[in-house]
């Protein structure tokens, strides 16, 4: 399992995921132009290696909203993980543990925060969407302080759900069996019913999900946990200047892995222009397309100070359980550790732009 590149998990989990599931996961929205721009702004990084340097001891250690991780390279919020495992999050957060390795537990979990957090050494983080129901989300806000996560994770990239025609063909509604647990059952009901809509998730969003979400709502959050404040689905110089002026604990450059707007920039692309504009004041993370140690080079050379997996999370899952998510960080973070070896960076502290030939900004 250890020599596994994320796709060779892509393709075993292939064909062990049932069909509309699969399809749930791997597409984005549109015409899955942003899921493609993705991969293809890793593929086009050419990277310049220096050479004479002391290589014998390579460092891969970073420390994250005061937490020391033993890699930049963390899990990413995807919902409901018994769609591909029967032990859901919980062997997820087993395999990050593992590795001591960042993971942001979705909140459309299909177990309970306080199952998640047991088995966890490594620091979990919370994601959240910005509901109506404004009670739901200061109960979670309650309950993850107390469960020991580390931070809250705001999505701000999900007004409504991107138009994932995969989903509205399969008419996708989420196998009543799967439920996310962390709400109340009437508040989810949308996503399990067919006749919902065509895709039952877009229709539970349009129900649940509040759009009038803008700056000025962020306090209310911050008063009710005592949690820093992490904003996911930043992707401009503009809204990265203002997550910091409203306090954000860190960004995570994200286009919700192409299956929010498509159309919109690649995760790497933007990346410049975001760490340029926090210029240092918090933490920035990056998601979308990183795939092998190589592409989490790239990003941390970009200004990245760590790098989330979206879908490698769920294929590690489906096909190797707890330990599969453990040898999928781990074959990362060695990957990673080779080529900053090659590339004659011994820490993360070495990694900087320099190491990057040229970034086009056309593609
Ligand atoms: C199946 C699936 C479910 C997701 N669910 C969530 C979610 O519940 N909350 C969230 O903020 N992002 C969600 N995302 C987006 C991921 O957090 C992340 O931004 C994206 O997957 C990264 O791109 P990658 O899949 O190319 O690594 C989901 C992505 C996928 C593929
Ligand atoms: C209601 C959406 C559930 C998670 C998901 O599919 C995503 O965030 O991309």
């Amino acid at each position: 399992m250890t020599d596994l590149r994320a796709d060779d998990l892509r393709t075993l989990a292939r064909q062990q995921i049932p069909a509309e599931v699969w399809d749930f996961i791997e597409g984005g929205s549109g015409d899955e132009l942003t899921v493609a721009a993705n991969t293809a702004a890793f593929a086009a990084a050419r990277l310049r290696p220096r050479v004479m340097v002391d290589v014998s001891a390579v460092d891969t250690g970073v420390t994250l909203l005061d937490a020391r991780l033993d890699t930049p390279v963390g899990l990413a919020p995807t919902a409901y993980h018994q769609l591909v495992h029967p032990d859901g999050e919980v062997a997820t957060a087993a395999g990050a543990a593992k590795e001591n390795a960042l993971f942001v537990v979705a909140m459309f979990a299909s177990r309970t925060l306080e199952d998640i957090a047991a088995p966890a050494a490594g620091p979990l983080w919370l994601q959240l969407y910005w509901l109506r129901d404004r009670d739901a989300i200061a109960r979670l806000a309650r309950r993850a302080a107390a469960a020991g996560f580390a931070a809250l994770v705001l999505a701000v990239d999900a007004p409504r759900l991107g138009r994932r025609l995969r989903d509205i063909r399969n008419r996708f509604a989420v196998d009543g069996r799967v439920r996310a647990v962390n709400l109340d059952a009437s508040l989810m009901a949308a996503s399990h019913d067919r006749q919902a809509g065509a895709s039952a998730l877009a229709a539970h969003a349009a129900q649940t999900f509040d759009a009038s979400l803008t700056w000025a709502d962020l306090a209310w959050l911050r008063e009710r946990s005592p949690l820093p404040v992490v904003l996911k689905g930043i992707l401009t110089a503009e809204d990265a200047a203002a997550a910091v002026a409203h306090g954000a604990a860190a960004v995570i450059v994200s286009n919700h892995g192409g299956r929010q707007l498509d159309g919109a920039v690649a995760t790497l692309d933007a990346l410049p222009e975001v760490v340029e504009a926090v210029d240092g004041a918090c933490p920035v993370l990056v998601d979308g397309g990183v795939r092998s140690g190589r592409d989490a080079l790239i990003a941390l050379a970009l200004g990245a100070d760590a790098v989330l997996l979206g879908r490698p999370t769920l294929w590690a899952l489906a096909t190797g359980g707890s330990d599969g998510v453990a040898d999928l960080l781990r074959h990362v973070t060695d990957d990673l550790a080779h080529d900053m070896a090659l590339a004659g960076r011994p820490s993360l502290r070495d990694v900087d732009r320099r190491l990057i030939r040229a970034v086009t900004n056309a593609r």
